[in-house]
């Protein structure tokens, strides 16, 4: 499919608008040809035969078809700015729909700046195409025809003169469009790489700061600035290298109507009217020589915008989330039999190896490890963010990948390290996965995850806007907001990646008793450095480099004396140090 009939796909909803406006444009090129007519008639009529008594009606027929003509212009130019419009809506529709069902790995490969180049500037060459270079175009065709015929019909020999230079234009457009594509396609990745990279200035704002990197950003900033700007200084070297070539082509049109004209004026072969006649067509001919280049221009900017909008809608996501009918509910059961798993960018890397362990519902299950051990992977594989790459994970006893993803995900909530909060009211925050929870059962969960007290004191109580990020809130804050909506969705897998990391112990300790409560038949892992965090759950597992090394409850997990042994022990030497201390 190329990019017009791709683009024909959205276009062809708005069908009787194109329809009407493509009769205003015929219509609109024909009337073109009435006034050089009625000025030659005038030259011929009026003036050599002296009908002066023609020329008001004659004059006032030339304003008449000027006003008609103008009517029509605007009037189809309206009509194809709709069809611009809606067919732009239905393709950021589709983008957006799209990036909702791409997943992990998509994201994983490309940034958020090519994404928002996307949905901004590409989207804005391919509106910029349908509602202006589509008429212009149809128009220049439309003139340029009716010009060769009109002028062929008023003196054939001094058309052909004129034809004579059509083959060079064709030729020099050819050759501009080739060129043009290579350097539109460049201009476009620049613009994604600027994008992507003042994207994440603006992410990474406070980092840049506490590391006083901001020169190196601004020299950064100037790299990419300046490779975008020589790109564009190519596409102008494109232009500066054709373009006024088609505009001497198209100035000497002249030249050759007014030496070959007046050689036939003078030889009687052709009226003086004719020639004026022939004159005022000229500019449907030279017209669309000077704007070919400039419509090239902007035909290969859409055509290279509509390869990565289209390579986007294109792409399928890994895991496919289908909603399935009714939903089917899920009892909490997890088991991992003999599951790997390698990320698809690092495909010979195991980031988890032959991992096993049942939990069955209601139970709690810890995962202890160092950092970069796998902890988070497992948890993304038990929502299935990923597939395993060998091996199966069974969700109450049936295989995973028989489950629809969203069932998944609708009952089973992460709470993420990354606290991820919308520049919403904390109330909108904290029911985003559940909008029909009341007030006081928001109010209830909140107070399990401590964060009751402190979301009172502030300004606006529940209907306090948090920022972009969560501005405003400091990251225990944050991690207690992220608890709540996880428990006010209800989930039947809870799943909590380091939640409560950023808590003192003591807060801690105070929210994992009140969890208790509500916890007690849902199945719920727990991720945590502290010992303190897991020591209770049913039964722990250690990672080491993606595979389990230990695994059984607090108990049994001392008496091996392994690794979580010994993490105990010199955490609790550090209590007791930080006891000693006070
Ligand atoms: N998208 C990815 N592509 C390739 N490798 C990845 C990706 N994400 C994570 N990894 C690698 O997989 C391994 C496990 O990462 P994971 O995030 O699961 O560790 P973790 O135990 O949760 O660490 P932490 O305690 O620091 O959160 C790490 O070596 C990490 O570098």
């Amino acid at each position: 499919m190329n990019p017009y009939q791709w683009v024909w796909q959205y276009a062809r909803h708005s069908r009787w608008q194109i329809t009407l406006a493509s009769l205003l444009i015929i219509v609109n090129a024909l009337g073109v040809v009435a006034v050089p007519l009625l000025g030659g008639i005038i030259v011929d009529v009026v003036i050599n035969q002296r009908h002066l008594n023609l020329l008001l009606p004659l004059l006032a027929g030339m304003v008449g078809i000027t006003l008609i003509r103008t009517v029509m212009r605007y009037c189809y130019i309206i009509l194809w700015e709709r069809v611009g419009q809606n067919s732009l809506y239905d393709i950021r529709h589709d983008l957006f729909t799209k990036l909702q069902s791409l997943d992990y790995p998509f994201f994983n490969s490309v940034t958020n700046g090519d994404i928002m180049a996307r949905l901004t500037g590409d989207t804005d060459a391919i509106r910029h195409f349908l509602c202006w270079v589509t008429y212009n175009t149809a128009e220049c065709v439309l003139w340029f025809l009716t010009a060769v015929i009109v002028m062929g019909w008023l003196n054939w020999q001094l058309m052909l003169a004129l034809i004579i230079l059509t083959p060079i234009i064709a030729w020099l457009t050819t050759r501009m469009s080739t060129e043009a594509h290579t350097v539109f396609f460049d201009i476009r990745q620049s613009f994604a790489h600027l994008n992507a990279m003042v994207e994440e200035n603006i992410s990474g704002n406070r980092i840049v700061r506490a590391f006083a990197r901001e020169d190196y950003e601004i020299e950064k900033f100037q790299q990419l600035n300046h490779d975008y700007k020589e790109k564009n200084m190519a596409s102008a070297a494109v232009s500066r290298r054709y373009l006024p070539t088609l505009d001497f082509l198209a100035s000497l049109l002249s030249v050759i109507v007014l030496l070959l004209g007046s050689i036939l004026v003078i030889n009687h072969q052709m009226s003086l009217g004719q020639l004026v006649s022939f004159n005022g067509f000229l500019w449907m001919l030279n017209q669309p020589m000077r704007m070919s280049g400039w419509l090239i221009n902007d035909i290969q900017r859409f055509s290279a915008a509509t390869i990565k909008i289209r390579s986007m809608l294109n792409t399928q996501p890994t895991i496919i989330t289908t909603k399935s009918q009714q939903v089917v509910p899920i009892r909490g059961a997890v088991q991992f039999q003999h599951v790997d798993f390698a990320f698809p960018d690092t495909p010979q890397v195991n980031a988890l190896l032959d991992i096993n362990f049942t939990v069955e519902p209601g139970q709690t299950l810890g995962i202890l490890g160092e950092t970069g051990s796998g902890k988070t992977t497992l948890m993304n594989l038990t929502a299935r963010f990923y597939d395993p790459t060998n091996g199966r994970i069974l969700i109450d006893g049936r295989d995973i990948q028989q489950w629809s993803a969203q069932d998944l995900r609708n009952q089973i909530t992460i709470v993420t390290q990354d606290l991820f909060l919308f520049s919403d009211t904390i109330t909108d925050n904290i029911n985003y996965g559940n909008h029909d929870a009341s007030i006081p059962f928001i109010r209830e969960m909140a107070a399990i995850a401590d964060a009751n007290n402190f979301i009172d004191q502030m300004p606006d109580g529940y209907d306090t806007v948090v920022g972009e990020r969560g501005v405003g809130l400091s990251g225990g804050q944050k991690q207690r907001i992220s608890l709540t909506r996880a428990l006010v969705k209800d989930p039947r897998i809870l799943i909590l990646d380091d939640t409560t990391s950023a808590l003192d112990m003591e807060t801690e300790a105070t929210i994992q008793q009140r969890l208790k409560t509500i916890t007690k038949n849902k199945t719920v892992f727990i991720i945590a450095s502290r010992i303190s965090s897991l020591r209770h759950a049913d039964h722990i597992i250690v990672l080491r480099h993606g595979e389990i090394i230990e695994q059984g409850n607090h108990e049994s997990l001392l008496a091996q004396n392994g690794y979580y042994a010994e993490t105990y022990r010199r955490q609790l030497g550090l209590i007791k140090d930080a006891k000693g201390d006070e």
